[in-house]
């Protein structure tokens, strides 16, 4: 689909339903920043080994948000 026709399609229907890929280098916060948008808290974290995936949900947007993790061996 060309850029002109999918702008209009999705003026005519809006996705409400997003991904999100947090990146960054280790002890760069990913996880507490996932934590804190999902549970609204700061939760204490350990260094995330493969990834991390929780839904937030924002009016009537829902983002399924992916913490890659940042260390080399993860
Ligand atoms: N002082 C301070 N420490 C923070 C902040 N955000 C996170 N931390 C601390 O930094 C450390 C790493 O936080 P994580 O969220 O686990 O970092 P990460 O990017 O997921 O780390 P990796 O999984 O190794 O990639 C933890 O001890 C957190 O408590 C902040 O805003 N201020
Ligand atoms: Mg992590």
């Amino acid at each position: 689909m060309g850029a002109l026709p999918s702008r209009f399609w999705f003026l005519l229907f809006p996705a409400n339903e997003y991904k999100i890929v947090v990146a960054g280098l280790e002890n760069a916060s990913q996880a507490t920043t996932l934590y804190k948008l999902h549970l609204g808290e700061v939760v204490n974290t350990s260094p995330s080994i493969g990834s991390n995936v929780e839904e937030v949900v924002y009016k009537n947007i829902r983002f399924e948000v992916w913490d890659s993790g940042g260390d080399k061996k993860g």
